[in-house]
């Protein structure tokens, strides 16, 4: 339940919205038992008037006041769950916009070190599914059990008015209706809702894993596997499903039979009250009615107790998430930015957890303001995980890491990153045009800019020939460019922020010679006055550099 606690706190800046939906869905409520209860009442009064009448005697019945009140009533209804619906949907879309923001907030922390280690189909089933589960907290959790809670107490008071007894007894069955069976269905269905989730997640992820690698899985004619295995993934959901439905169905026939009995139990005793002559005819069918209407109140309760576990199991996933300890500590009093940008390591030494050996071993490192070193080494020697520990996205477990002659501890984090130009061979294109793409690094790039940069990433020739130019959408992940093309756009990017440390791991993997010369020509152009940590495999861009390291098992010796 603590889950649940937690994001009702984050509903308090929408309570406007919330508590309105809430008055609203009273409203509603109230219109609709008493519309019944006063149609009941109306019926049997104007019955009886008449019978009376046809006896020869005259009764006087005002049939316009109850009429115009029916029709008052059922007005009320119907625009009140109009407004309801409007309201209490308005209500949560904020409520559930105002969640993901604040979610967004905290993975930001997370994402240097943290966040590279989940996949990315589960941080996306988190973010959109989880999060839409949230909506059944106040829709169908929230909002009903208030309105059942005043109603129950509210018809179980005016019932005892016309007669104590019905009142106890529909009082008794009311809670029952209300309390005691969501109780039961939820112990029920709590595991299988709770299932529910965690499989929906997995499905979601096996989905995304499966379009990602299509053209793996068909060139490896591992396709029809990896769909079987998907088919029998789906199977077992809609498995659970039909379990998780037929629950629905009986706690909903188990509520209709509960009412059935109390209508029953509410006529019988409102019959023996009429003989004793303690109620009147009418009012023995504003009893038997008012009791009707009034189980309306309670029957979403029981399945939505029973769907409770899914929210909170969803609760529960998002808050793994943002409960995550970030890998850096942020500092309480950030120092301003130094004015040089040498970089120095003091006997740093790292390992990813305490499970693990270290993955860097004492390393010390001085590169002076405007500097330029190349590490290079065999895949696996810890030379990526030094160029993050320069960016912070890990603090080392022993020594320290100056920018400037400043420890970067004592940098806030978003501050220390506009330091830090990054080129490697993951630099990421979004699904967008190339514009867009370039904007990242400099949302205020001017036009001279922008093509000074494409020009000195050897764009030009390039865009010149797209019909769209730079309005051209490069796809997927920039799957409609190609893999040089790509490194140029990122290339591009890495002019604009112009960053006084240039950090380039790999940066050109994967391209053909000629293209790489032209990279690394472009890049000793640019880097000229910068500060330079290269990670290569490649002989071609050592020319850029003055020192080259090597790197073996987590040890850097200048070679
Ligand atoms: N997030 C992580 N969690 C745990 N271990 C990791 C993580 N990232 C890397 N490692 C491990 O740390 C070691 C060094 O990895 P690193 O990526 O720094 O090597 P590298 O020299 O850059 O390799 P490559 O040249 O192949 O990119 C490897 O053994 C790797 O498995």
């Amino acid at each position: 339940m603590k889950d649940l606690w937690f994001f009702l706190k984050l509903f308090k800046p929408h309570s406007g919205w919330l508590s309105g939906g809430i008055i609203l869905s009273l409203l509603t409520a109230f219109a609709s038992v008493a519309l019944l209860t006063l149609s009941g009442w109306f019926i049997s009064a104007s019955a009886i008037a008449g019978l009376v009448a046809v006896d020869g005697n005259t009764l006087a019945f005002n049939f316009m006041l109850p009429a115009a009140q029916i029709r008052a009533l059922a007005i009320t209804r119907t625009l009140g769950r109009y407004g309801e619906r409007v309201v209490t949907h308005e209500a949560t879309f904020r409520v559930l916009a105002g969640i993901r923001c604040w979610f967004f907030r905290q993975l930001i922390p997370l994402v240097p070190g943290r966040l590279s280690t989940m996949r990315s189909g589960d941080l996306l089933s988190r973010m959109t599914a989880d999060i839409d589960a949230l909506d059944a907290l106040y829709l169908r959790l929230l909002a009903p059990a208030i309105v059942a809670a005043i109603g129950v107490t509210a018809v179980t008071v005016f019932l005892a008015f016309y007669a104590p007894v019905i009142s106890l007894a529909t009082g008794l069955m009311l809670v029952i209706a209300s309390v005691w069976t969501p109780w039961v269905f939820n112990r029920l269905g709590r595991a299988g809702a709770e299932e529910i989730v965690v499989l929906a997640a997995n499905f979601r992820i096996r989905q995304l894993d499966m379009i990602q690698g299509l053209a793996d899985l068909i060139a490896n004619r591992a396709y029809g596997r990896f769909s079987d295995k998907l088919g029998q993934f789906s199977d077992l959901m809609i498995d659970i499903q039909r379990r998780n439905n037929r629950l629905s169905a009986v706690s909903s026939a188990f509520t209709l039979l509960l009412s059935q009995v109390t209508l029953l139990m509410a006529l019988v005793l409102a019959a023996i009250a009429f003989q004793d002559g303690l109620l009147s005819g009418a009012d023995s069918a504003l009893v038997v009615f008012c009791v009707t209407a009034a189980f309306e109140l309670v029957t979403p309760l029981p399945q939505a107790m029973q769907m409770l576990a899914k929210t909170q199991k969803a609760a529960r996933r998002i808050r793994q998430i943002t409960e995550m300890p970030p890998t850096i500590i942020p500092p309480t009093q950030a120092i301003a930015l130094p004015d040089s940008y040498g970089l120095q390591l003091n006997d740093v030494s790292f390992r990813y957890s305490d499970q693990q050996d270290r993955v860097l071993k004492n390393i010390n490192l001085t590169i002076p303001q405007g500097g330029k070193i190349a590490i290079v080494g065999p895949s696996g020697s810890g030379k990526t995980t030094l160029l993050q520990l320069i960016m912070r996205y890990y603090d080392p477990e022993q020594g320290s890491v100056l920018l400037g002659g400043q420890n970067i501890k004592q940098f806030d984090s978003d501050e220390l990153m506009s330091c830090f130009g990054v080129l490697s061979q993951r630099s990421q294109l979004f699904a967008a045009t190339i514009k867009e793409n370039l904007l990242i690094a400099k949302p205020d790039a001017s036009a001279t800019e922008l093509n000074a940069a494409i020009k000195a990433a050897g764009l030009e020739n390039f865009i010149a020939y797209l019909p769209e130019g730079l309005d051209t959408w490069v796809g997927e992940s920039g799957v409609k460019v190609s893999g040089g093309e790509a490194r140029r756009i990122a290339l591009a990017r890495l002019y604009l922020k112009n960053a006084p440390v240039l950090v380039l791991d790999e940066p050109t993997e994967g391209l053909d010679a000629d293209t790489e010369r032209d990279v690394f020509t472009a890049l000793a152009d640019f880097a000229r006055d910068k500060t330079v940590i290269m990670v290569t495999h490649r002989e071609a861009g050592l020319g850029l550099v003055d020192v080259v390291y090597g790197m073996e098992q987590g040890v850097l010796r200048e070679l």
